[in-house]
């Protein structure tokens, strides 16, 4: 072999082939080539000068030991970064976080300014071929225009009688569990809402979970037990794209809680197909009314993203961010309501001098409530602590070398393709920005009117969230609904309702795990309804 390769020019006849293969050599190259990278980035990486711990900008296997092994700890290791060395720090060899308000709208910034995700977050979403997952910014922004009039604020207006229907779903729920004096999980009720309103907007399938008896708990249980996979697509991306190589049939056998999402995938295909057909047929009116993937197939989209797998994949990602999102911000503040009676008995007062007539405050107008300041305080609070999407968010900026100025004056330089973060959990635990950070507080809000520009829970930018507007109509109805109908107290008359086995630690986040970020083995936020 070596005099073939020797004859070749491949190798040099004085060092022997065989021995330099020997496995010490090889290792000795090995450890070369990483104590080579190390170097290289610790003093020669154009993010060198950014302050952080050595560990965390020598390799990755740092945050991925916090983030994979110890299930969503990174932020707190970060925020402890953030206590030692400043705003600005480096916590993976290419990834720097900043933690300050001011340069929310330079990483997150909108028109005119090309900004791509996070590899980690890429990998994370399974490169599917959805808005969400898209890198480039131009076809991101393709997608997003796609779908954004189904989301625009007059459009999301035209739905309040699809959420005063989940609400009286709600209230069906908790009259039946009065009668029998069990409790209720306000948790899942809220899931099941935001689930039925969502879905049925998207495809017109009206009520999936109410019509349930277990309010398609399955369901729910299964995309709890995925979104705990979070950081094994994150960190293993090769896991994601195995699976979706494999028939269907392996893939159920081998990850059984995925079963439900393959034949979810499924049914929106089908749903896709059927709305195509009656398209194709010049059939408009088929007596269907028009949802979001009507008006998706007849939009100026090329046809290559009018592929049946494409939406499917499209309508998954509306389900998942349009259920637990919301939901989780309302159980938070349905806790802190139930749990501090000044809270409650201020929002009710504001409710019935807004609306004096009792039944008008069962199914309140939208239009009303989103006015109120004290109700508006109580959710931007809520949305303060509980920011329902808690995972780091990354932004690359592809064409702009940035700049970040500290408070006190240091400038740091990121070039770009820089993989920048901020996380809202963090920001919202400023304690200059936000005093006591902890304590649920919503006078903050009516103190300081300013406060609400410094929010992130919703993003910022060109990919901010799509579904603001209906996550902010489900949260005032709702919660304006529930305070006005169960507005009795003990002593007094009527209905209300009384935390049942809950406490803080219910709501608390602990992690960051992208929605599922409450401790292991809470059930949710449960309720007793009491009263005459
Ligand atoms: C309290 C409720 C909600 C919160 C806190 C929230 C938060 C967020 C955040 C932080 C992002 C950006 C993620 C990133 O940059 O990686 C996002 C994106 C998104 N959200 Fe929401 N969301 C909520 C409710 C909803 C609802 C009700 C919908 C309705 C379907 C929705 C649909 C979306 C979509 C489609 C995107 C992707 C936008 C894009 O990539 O252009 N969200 N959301």
């Amino acid at each position: 072999m070596s005099s073939e390769m020797e004859i070749l020019g491949f190798w040099p006849a004085q060092i022997p082939y065989q021995q330099l293969l020997r496995w010490t050599n090889v290792a000795v190259l090995v450890v070369f080539y990483y104590a080579c990278k190390v170097v290289y980035r610790l003093y020669f990486s154009p993010l060198s000068h950014i302050p952080g711990r050595k560990l965390a900008a020598t390799t990755s296997l740092y945050a991925c030991y916090y983030d994979l092994v110890r299930g969503g700890q990174y932020i707190w290791e970060i925020e402890k970064m953030h206590q030692k060395y400043g705003p600005i720090v480096r916590i993976t060899p290419h990834e720097v976080h900043v933690n300050d308000h001011a340069f929310i709208d330079t990483i997150f910034s909108g028109p005119g300014h090309q900004r791509e995700k996070g590899q980690l977050t890429l990998n994370g979403l399974g490169f599917s071929p959805t808005a969400i997952a898209t890198r480039s910014h131009t076809l991101h922004k393709a997608r997003r225009a796609a779908l954004a009039p189904f989301f625009s604020t007059k459009n999301i207006r035209r739905l309040e009688p699809m959420v005063h229907e989940v609400l009286s779903q709600i209230y069906q729920r908790l009259e039946r569990a009065k009668k029998t004096g069990e409790p209720v999980n306000m948790s899942m009720l809220y899931r099941a809402a935001t689930h039925d309103l969502i879905a049925d907007y998207a495809f017109g399938q009206g009520s999936i979970c109410f019509s349930r008896e277990d309010l398609n708990q399955p369901y729910f249980q299964a995309h709890h037990e995925m979104v705990l996979t979070w950081y094994v697509g994150c960190y293993m991306p090769w896991f994601g794209w195995v699976v979706r190589c494999l028939p269907v049939g392996v893939v159920k056998v081998l990850v059984p809680t995925v079963v439900q999402f393959i034949d979810m995938i499924q049914a929106a295909t089908e749903r896709i197909n059927k709305i195509k057909q009656s398209q194709r047929k010049g059939d408009y009116s088929s007596g269907d009314r028009q949802t979001i993937f009507h008006g998706l197939l007849s939009s100026s989209l090329p046809d290559s993203e009018k592929a049946s797998a494409r939406l499917a994949e499209e309508a998954s990602v509306l389900l998942s961010a349009g259920t637990d999102s919301s939901a989780s911000t309302l159980s938070a503040i349905t806790y802190h309501l139930l749990s501090t009676p000044r809270i409650l008995s201020t929002l009710k007062s504001e409710l019935e001098t807004a609306i004096p007539d009792k039944n008008a405050r069962h199914f309140p107008s939208f239009g009303k409530v989103e006015q109120l300041p004290y109700l508006s305080a109580v959710i931007q609070e809520g949305l303060r602590l509980y920011p329902a999407v808690a995972g780091r968010q990354q932004r690359v900026a592809p064409l702009e070398d940035l700049v970040y100025t500290s408070p006190t004056g240091v400038s740091y330089a990121l070039p770009r393709g820089t993989t920048m973060s901020m996380n809202p959990i963090l920001l919202s635990r400023k304690a200059d920005v936000y005093p006591d950070p902890g304590v649920f507080r919503p006078e903050r809000f009516l103190e300081n009117p300013r406060l609400r520009d410094k929010g992130f829970t919703f993003s910022r930018g060109s990919r901010m969230c799509l579904g603001m507007q209906l996550a902010y109509q489900e949260m005032y109805l709702i919660l304006a609904g529930l305070v006005g109908r169960f507005d009795g107290g003990e002593g007094g008359e009527g209905e209300w309702l009384e935390l049942f086995g809950t406490d803080r630690s219910d709501v608390e986040i602990v992690r960051d795990l992208v929605t599922e970020n409450i401790r292991d083995g809470s059930v949710g936020v449960r309720v007793l309804v009491k009263g005459d």
